[in-house]
This record gives structure tokens, C-alpha cells and sequence, in this order.
């Protein structure tokens, strides 16, 4: 079998299509325009083409894009204050602190002095709480793009066995709260856990958000399973610079029944649901209708 190509670049540009519509409705019809502030501490050079990557698409939709670009040596004080200015201007909607920060920050205390209705990335506890029970949270955009292209393709996920492989708070966790709550029988794996290849193979859903280049084999695939990989590798081949996932692609696209490649999958979901929750920010604090279609 030959795996269709879940192309989330072009799902990306179609989301994009749904929320630039739905903000010029606002703006004729409310006079109001979404705000979207980026906060970058530090001179990590791929977070500097993410931050300026989502800068540009927020434009594009006809929001307003605040970026704030402080130096490595920012204080814990003087990021919590640039915090609570945005929590407080009602131009910004949606707030995102772009990780990773520089050590001498905490992370937690920095992302859980966002006004959780703003917090955009759904990393504030308050979301994660309302995530995990069931209740209208900001969903986290990496694992709510992933969801949004496997319902495209399946249609019900419900009963699929899905294993999601990598445990962190801001793509595996979040990610398998949202299959289970559309009814998967749900496996979190990690470093620690014993025979990864015999429980990846018992996926009908394989999500890979582990960080180490083309760790899964085809091997590791159920055949006709759907394979979703969010990792992001740069690595170097043939003396080149190259983007790869988590997922070995044409070992793996050889088995199962759809896949999504990298660059091109996961990456570009990513940022259109960013933009997507900022749209949904606006209307929850404005009590006007949400867009549909593009919540959790
Ligand atoms: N496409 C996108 O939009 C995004 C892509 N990413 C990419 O996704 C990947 C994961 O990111 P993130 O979740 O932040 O990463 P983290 O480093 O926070 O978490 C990685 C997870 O993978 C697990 N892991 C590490 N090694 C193994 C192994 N050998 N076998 C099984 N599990 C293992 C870790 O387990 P343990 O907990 O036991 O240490 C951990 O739970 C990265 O490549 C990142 O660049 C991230 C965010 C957005
Ligand atoms: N607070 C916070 N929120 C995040 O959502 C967040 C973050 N911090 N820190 C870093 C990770 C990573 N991340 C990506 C976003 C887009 C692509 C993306 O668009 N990738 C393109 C390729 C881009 C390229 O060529 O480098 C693709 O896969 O096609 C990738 C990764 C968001 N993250």
C-alpha cells in the first residue's frame, strides 16, 4: 500500500481562507479587529522564523500582529510585566510566549501569568484543567491541527486504537486528551516505555512527538494505519541542511494508509490554528458566536 498524503500546507491555507473571512465579517459588521501579541525572549534562531513565519500569516488573515522581541537578558519581573500590559490592553486578544525561554526563566510562572482567555496556546493550567475535563478551553495548536486532520480524513475517530508517542505538555498530552475525547482507546509512549515498536504497531493512529530524527520505522507501522509525525529535525545529509520528522517517511508511507510529511504536515497546522484560536479568543471576549469548525 501506498500512503495518501495528508498535505497540511494546503489544509493550513483552507483554515487561514475560513478565519480571514470570518475577521473581515468583524470588522464590517463589529468594528472590531483581532490582536494577536508574539512575546520572543532571546536570539534562538528557529524560534526568530516562527515568530516572524506567524507575524506575517496574522497579517495575511487582516489581524493585528504585536511583536515583542526582548533581549537574553530579559529578568523574570520585567517579562511578567510586559505580561500583565497585554493581559490588560484590549487591543491584544491572544497572547504567546514562544518557547523554549532562556533558563534563567520559569517557564510555568511566565505561561501562568497569561490571562488564561488569551492564552492562545492553551499551556496556562487553567486550560489544561479544562481540557481534561471536558470543559471550553483554549485547545494547544499543535495537537488541535493534528485533530483537525485526522477528522478530515476519518470522519469518527471513535474506537480507533491510537498511540501517541512523547509525553510532553505542549503536544503529547494535549494531543491524547483530544483523541480520547473523541472516543479513542488511547497509549501514551515515552523514553521509558518497554517494546515501543509492538505497541506503535498496534496503532490505527501513530502520532510521533518525540524529537529525534526518523526514530520510527515502517516496521513499527500497522499496516493501513494513519501516521501523523510532529516532529521537527534539521539535520545535515549529503553536506545539506534538511528537515525531517520523527517518522522514517518512505518506510513508513510504504505501509500505511495515510501519512503526513515534513515539512509540509503538522508545522503549517500549527500556525493556521494559532491564528484560528486568536480568532476564537476575540469572540469569546467580545460574547459574539465562534467561528465553526475551528475549535476542538
Ligand atoms: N510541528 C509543530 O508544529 C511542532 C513540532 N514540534 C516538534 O515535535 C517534537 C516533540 O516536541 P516536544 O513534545 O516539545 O518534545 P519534548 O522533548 O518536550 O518531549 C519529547 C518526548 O519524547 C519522548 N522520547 C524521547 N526519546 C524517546 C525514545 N527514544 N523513545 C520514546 N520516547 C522518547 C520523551 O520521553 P520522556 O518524557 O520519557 O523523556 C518526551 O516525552 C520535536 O521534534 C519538536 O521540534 C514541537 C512543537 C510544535
Ligand atoms: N509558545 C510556543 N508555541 C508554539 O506553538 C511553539 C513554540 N512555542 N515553540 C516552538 C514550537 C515549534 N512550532 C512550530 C510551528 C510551525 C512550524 C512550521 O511551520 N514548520 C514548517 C517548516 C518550517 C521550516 O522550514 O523551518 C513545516 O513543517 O512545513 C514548525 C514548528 C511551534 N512551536
Amino acid at each position: 500500500m501506498t500512503a495518501k498524503i495528508i498535505d497540511g500546507k494546503a489544509f493550513a491555507a483552507k483554515v487561514r481562507e475560513q478565519v480571514a473571512a470570518h475577521v473581515a465579517r468583524l470588522k464590517e459588521e463589529q468594528g472590531i479587529t483581532p490582536g494577536l501579541a508574539v512575546v520572543l525572549v532571546g536570539e534562538d534562531p528557529a524560534s526568530k522564523v516562527y515568530v516572524s513565519s506567524k507575524g506575517k500569516q496574522t497579517v495575511e488573515v487582516g489581524m493585528n500582529s504585536y511583536e515583542h522581541k526582548l533581549p537574553d537578558t530579559t529578568g523574570e519581573a520585567e517579562l511578567l510585566a510586559l505580561i500583565a500590559r497585554l493581559n490588560a490592553d484590549p487591543a491584544v486578544h491572544g497572547i504567546l510566549v514562544q518557547l523554549p525561554l532562556p533558563k534563567h526563566l520559569n517557564s510555568d510562572l511566565v505561561i501562568n501569568a497569561i490571562d488564561p482567555a488569551k492564552d492562545v496556546d492553551g499551556f496556562h493550567i487553567s486550560n489544561v484543567g479544562l481540557l481534561g475535563t471536558g470543559q471550553k478551553s483554549m485547545v494547544p495548536c499543535t495537537p488541535l491541527g493534528c485533530l483537525m486532520m485526522l477528522r478530515d480524513h476519518h470522519g469518527s475517530l471513535a474506537g480507533m486504537d491510537a498511540v501517541v508517542v512523547g509525553r510532553s505538555n505542549i503536544v503529547g498530552k494535549p494531543m491524547a486528551q483530544l483523541l480520547l475525547g473523541d472516543s479513542c482507546t488511547v497509549t501514551i509512549a515515552h523514553s521509558r516505555t518497554k517494546d515501543l515498536a509492538e505497541v506503535c504497531r498496534r496503532a490505527d493512529i501513530l502520532v510521533a512527538a518525540v524529537g529525534r530524527p526518523e526514530m520510527i520505522p515502517g516496521d513499527w507501522v500497522k499496516p493501513g494505519a494513519t501516521v501523523i509525525d510532529v516532529g521537527i529535525n534539521r539535520i545535515e545529509r549529503d553536506g545539506k541542511a534538511r528537515l525531517v520528522g520523527d517518522v522514517h517517511y518512505d518506510s513508513a508511507a510504504a505501509v500505511a494508509g495515510a501519512i503526513t510529511p515534513v515539512p509540509g504536515g503538522v508545522g503549517p497546522m500549527t500556525i493556521a490554528c494559532l491564528l484560528a484560536n486568536t480568532l476564537t479568543a476575540c469572540c469569546r471576549a467580545n460574547g459574539l458566536p465562534e467561528p465553526e469548525g475551528l475549535t476542538a
